[in-house]
């Protein structure tokens, strides 16, 4: 990657410089907005020079439009941010310390340049959020924004991509990128003859065109979500599936196959790797009755039908995995609990689940194209970013994408109180504590934040809640409620909001009237998630800007992290459990939580560097066979 402007950074340097910053601003608080759009216009016709005085100018112009527009001013560590940024860092900036409009500055430095900034965030709803909040920005400075969403027509997206500053969901600029090869690898294909023909049509007239021109800059917000959780998953274009299937039966016929096989004779499981194998025996059983077998219909070998509505039965679970929404089986990401109406799992997998389900059998959509997406975001000359979480993967950013950290102090301390952690011997008992804390709660008027794991937790607490009369708001994803809409009500007086993963990041819950008076915002996460990254940032819905609020984990022996962690630690704990359930928490036992954390962060560093390799491998097996 190359860089545009590389020098160590040095603090005291950078304060000196950017104390130039608000008084340079104020003097253009006398302009007019005409005058203002021209400043920055004039800065970009000077032939882009990355200098310390185009930097300052840039961040006094943006700074006044912001104040323009949103009527704030950009604090000091925001601008420390933003100058980090144009070094191509990833900068920490603790949740909530505004690092939606921290991302105006490098975009509209980098603007000057004229090659396209695409600005990324983790989903569609956050970067239509932001695009909707900082188009007036960017129209005061004359540049102007797009918003590249799925499901837009090719010309919708060229004009997005046409835009100075392009904001989207950081997986569909890798789409887009897949569609356009397969575009121009097809024109490719086009005979040269052919082309002059059609050329003397004026056909080529009308050929369609790359929706993405260059690969320049990506800023990248909640950094550590989209370059590392979720570079696990390649992104994968597939052929249009989902039809009514004509060979429904096929998928049905597996699943009562399946069902017949015993574990540990017929197949062996591995729950924890999510694996499992077929045995002789198994495959035995399975051929013993050929009528049973479909064999004129089947597009691959009988036992992978099987195998497939096995694996749907013992790994794929409802509310968890996916959800059923209007007969349709749907993914729920693991990650965000968000759920993806647009995707559907490959290799007839998606068709088992449905089978499962007894739901329509839909067609299966087949791969055409695949990118890792650590590939994806190398192809950009600057990529820098910004995260509330970036400690823990520092070492991997900079190893994978050349980008190095800085962490930015908070502009005002944290008044976050972190309650003692519970942990309890089940799922049971800890939602027995949750309700009773949050009942204990209700007359100090001030809002909660329940997080739980999946659909089904936050639906089980939602019910309980329910039998007790106390009134609540769900976000999890399946609700009608409109996501904005929970989220905007849920720093009022008494609110209480369940939700899973979906508010962990980029929800910034403004307290309402009275609530900063009675101690703020107060988080109960429904237990550890598998890295520290990911419970920081629900409790860093908490406390944000300096205001008060407190935050407490109830964890139960049943959570995906203790089982993960497998060791005999873990199963003397219940021996601890009082009657209600309740185990008390040493300094050791958190200890030994930490540490699992970390080892679970490590192995899945280890997962994806494996999966680069043998991505590696594979793309140069195939180049030499195309060879
Ligand atoms: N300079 C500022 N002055 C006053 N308020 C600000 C300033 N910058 C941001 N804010 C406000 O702080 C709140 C949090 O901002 P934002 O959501 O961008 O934080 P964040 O760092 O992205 O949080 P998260 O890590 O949760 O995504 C918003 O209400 C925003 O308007």
């Amino acid at each position: 990657m190359k860089r545009l402007w590389t020098r160590q950074t040095q603090p005291a340097h950078d304060r000196e410089l950017l104390a130039h910053v608000p008084t340079l601003a104020s003097s253009l608080q006398q302009l007019g907005d005409t005058e203002l759009t021209s400043r920055y216009q004039q800065l970009k016709q000077q032939n882009h020079n990355p200098s310390e005085q185009t930097t300052i100018q840039t961040f006094a112009l943006v700074s006044e439009a912001v104040r323009r527009t949103l009527g704030l001013n950009y604090y000091q560590e925001q601008l420390m941010a933003g100058l980090a940024m144009i070094r191509g860092e990833i900068v920490e900036m603790q949740t909530g310390e505004g690092k939606t409009i921290t991302a105006v500055l490098p975009a509209c430095w980098y603007a000057l340049a004229e090659r396209g900034v695409h600005v990324m965030t983790v989903n569609d709803y956050l970067a239509e959020r932001d695009f909707e909040t900082l188009s007036p920005v960017y129209q005061r400075l004359g540049l102007t924004a797009g918003l590249n969403q799925p499901r837009l027509t090719a010309e919708e997206k060229q004009t997005a991509y046409a835009a100075d500053i392009t904001y989207g969901p950081g997986y569909e600029f890798g789409f887009d990128y897949l569609r356009d090869q397969i575009m121009t690898l097809s024109q490719q294909r086009t005979r040269l003859g052919g082309q002059f023909t059609r050329t003397l049509n004026g056909q080529l007239l009308n050929t369609p065109q790359p929706v993405q021109s260059a690969h320049a800059v990506a800023i990248i917000d909640e950094a550590d979500s989209v370059l590392i959780d979720e570079a696990t998953v390649p992104l994968v274009l597939s052929s249009q599936g989902g039809q009514p299937a004509d060979n429904a039966d096929v998928y049905q016929a597996a699943r009562q196959a399946a069902l017949t096989l015993k574990a540990g004779q017929d197949f062996l499981v591995n729950q924890q790797a999510s694996e499992l194998q077929i045995t002789d025996l198994g495959i035995l059983r399975l051929s013993a009755d050929r009528s049973l077998i479909p064999i004129e219909r089947l597009d691959r070998p009988w036992m992978q039908y099987v195998e497939q509505a096995l694996r749907a039965e013992l790994f794929y679970h409802r509310d968890l995995h996916y959800v059923v929404i209007e007969n349709r089986v749907q993914i729920v990401d693991p990650h965000t609990s968000r759920i993806f109406t647009d995707r559907t799992w490959r290799n007839g997998l998606h068709q088992a689940v449905e089978a499962k389900e007894g739901k329509p059998v839909t067609t299966e959509s087949q791969p055409i194209a695949r990118i890792m997406r650590q590939k994806y975001f190398q192809l950009y000359d600057q990529l820098c970013g910004m995260s509330g979480t970036v400690q823990g993967c520092q070492q991997e950013l900079r190893e994978v994408y050349g980008a190095h950290y800085s962490h930015i102090p908070p502009h005002r301390p944290s008044r976050r109180t972190d309650l003692p952690v519970r942990l309890f011997s089940d799922q049971h008992s800890r939602e027995q504590a949750l309700v009773r804390t949050i009942q204990e709660m209700q007359p100090t008027q001030r809002p909660i934040l329940a997080g739980t794991a999946d659909i089904d937790a936050s639906r089980r607490l939602s019910n309980m809640l329910h039998e007790l009369g106390i009134a609540h708001q769900l976000l999890n994803g399946i609700q009608d409620a409109e996501e904005a809409a929970v989220i905007a009500a849920a720093g009022q007086p008494q609110t209480v909001t369940i939700a899973t993963n979906l508010a962990g990041r980029g929800t910034d819950i403004q307290l309402g009237l009275g609530v900063a008076e009675s101690g703020g915002l107060h988080v109960l996460a429904a237990g550890f998630q598998l890295t520290e990254r990911i419970d920081r940032q629900l409790i860093g819905r908490a406390a944000r800007k300096g205001e008060p609020g407190s935050s407490q984990i109830l964890a139960s022996l049943d959570d995906a992290l203790f089982r993960q962690a497998k060791s005999a630690w873990v199963d003397s704990l219940k021996l601890l459990a009082d009657k209600t359930g309740e185990i008390p928490v040493s300094r050791q036992i958190l200890g030994k939580i930490t540490k699992t954390q970390r080892r679970i962060e490590e192995t899945g560093r280890q997962r994806r560097k494996q999966l680069t390799q043998y991505d590696d491998w594979l793309s140069s097996a195939t180049c030499s066979t195309w060879n």
